[in-house]
């Protein structure tokens, strides 16, 4: 798996925790929350010369509802919070168009802003901040094109708190977001090294379980038939005995790279023990993984490692199995170190399946 892949996994089983909760609590509070006191407000408003007024509470109380329901049912798409914010940005150019209860309307602008601010991310926020104050500036400057009549007085005081209000709530979300992606960053560092083993620059069994496994147990179709082939260098310990522990250091990072360069984008080659290797190909067949295997030991037979005066020959035995679904990844793997070890018995330097 190419770097960026990797980067793209790790940043991706990330997100999925403290960020999705966060999002998804913030719209289902202010859905539940706002949705309720649109409904209310219509509802005191019934009977009031404003009718378009009550219908657009209600109507904005419905699509609220409508649009926090259907988050529940797709957790993962961001559309919602995008439709929520087009909602805030409708109800609140409805209450200037329609005056509000009593000519009122223009106070209850500021709390729908922060919402939208809240909602939407950080830059498309700009835009929809700029689009909804855009349309208000324009009904307030073009009254008589609106239902609602605003003094000259109302309509500049209004403009100068909108003003502050929007620079103090940004200036807030945009400190809040530099620290939250510096906090990412680290987070993300911690994680990348957790993932990672420092030797080889190979992903870990750690992230084999806690990330890569996890991916392709949600997502089942994309990974499945998953192939695993369980390598291990053979007489490693020789090569250790006889250069040292600093050359068989070499040797790993120098075998790692010749498995790394034999292996497609999508596949995974990771470091699970010492001179053990676990490499996943996914949706391939137990014959085509057998011929990559085959591929990939005819690759390091090839290459022996040369080093000053050393050119030793290195050989690996392969273990290869394929998960046809995912209830059977464990026996899987299982078998692979099963074959592993009759490869091993069986003389090394050879693929069994
Ligand atoms: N240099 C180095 N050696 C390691 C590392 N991790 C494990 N080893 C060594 O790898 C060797 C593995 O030896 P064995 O399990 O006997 O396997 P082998 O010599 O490869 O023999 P077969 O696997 O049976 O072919 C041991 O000597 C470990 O000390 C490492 O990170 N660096």
């Amino acid at each position: 798996m190419d770097n960026a892949s990797l980067r793209q996994l790790l940043k991706g089983a990330q997100q999925d925790q403290a960020e999705r909760k966060r999002r998804r609590a913030t719209l289902y509070f202010i859905s539940y929350v706002g949705g309720t006191i649109m409904a209310f407000m219509a509802w005191l408003n019934v009977g009031t010369d404003n009718p378009l007024l009550v219908g657009m509470l209600a109507g904005s109380a419905a699509f609220v509802y409508a649009n926090v329901m259907l988050s529940h049912i797709f957790p993962r798409a961001d559309i919602f919070y995008y439709i929520a914010g087009l909602v805030v940005m409708f109800t609140i150019n409805g209450l200037i168009y329609t005056g509000g209860l009593n000519n009122t309307g223009l106070y209850f602008i500021f709390p729908l802003l922060f919402v939208q601010i809240v909602v939407v991310q950080f830059k498309p926020a700009l835009a929809y901040v700029a689009i909804t104050v855009g349309i208000a500036i324009f009904m307030l400057y073009n009254q008589n094109h609106i239902l609602a009549v605003y003094p000259d007085e109302h309509v500049s005081r209004f403009l100068i708190a909108t003003f502050c209000f929007i620079c103090v709530a940004f200036i807030g979300e945009n400190f809040w977001h530099q620290s939250r992606r510096e906090m990412l960053r680290e987070n993300f560092e911690r994680m990348r090294q957790a993932n990672t083993d420092p030797l080889t620059k190979l992903p870990n069994r750690r992230f084999l379980e806690a990330v890569f496994f996890e991916k392709a147990m949600q997502d089942p179709a994309a990974y499945f038939p998953l192939s695993a082939v369980v390598v291990d260098i053979d007489y490693f310990k020789k090569i250790n005995d006889t250069y040292g522990h600093d050359i068989g250091d070499e040797v790993l990072i120098h075998f790692a790279s010749l498995m790394k360069e034999t292996v497609r984008a999508t596949d995974v080659v990771a470091r699970t023990g010492g001179e053990e290797f676990l490499v996943l190909f996914p949706h391939a067949s137990l014959s085509q993984a057998v011929k990559l295997a085959e591929k990939m030991r005819k690759a390091i037979e090839a290459n022996p490692f040369v080093e000053g005066d050393i050119n030793h020959p290195i050989t690996a035995s392969f273990g290869v199995a394929t998960a046809l679904t995912d209830t059977s990844l464990h026996a899987c793997l299982k078998q692979a170190d099963d074959n592993l070890y009759k490869a091993k018995n069986g003389g090394r330097n050879r693929v069994v399946e």
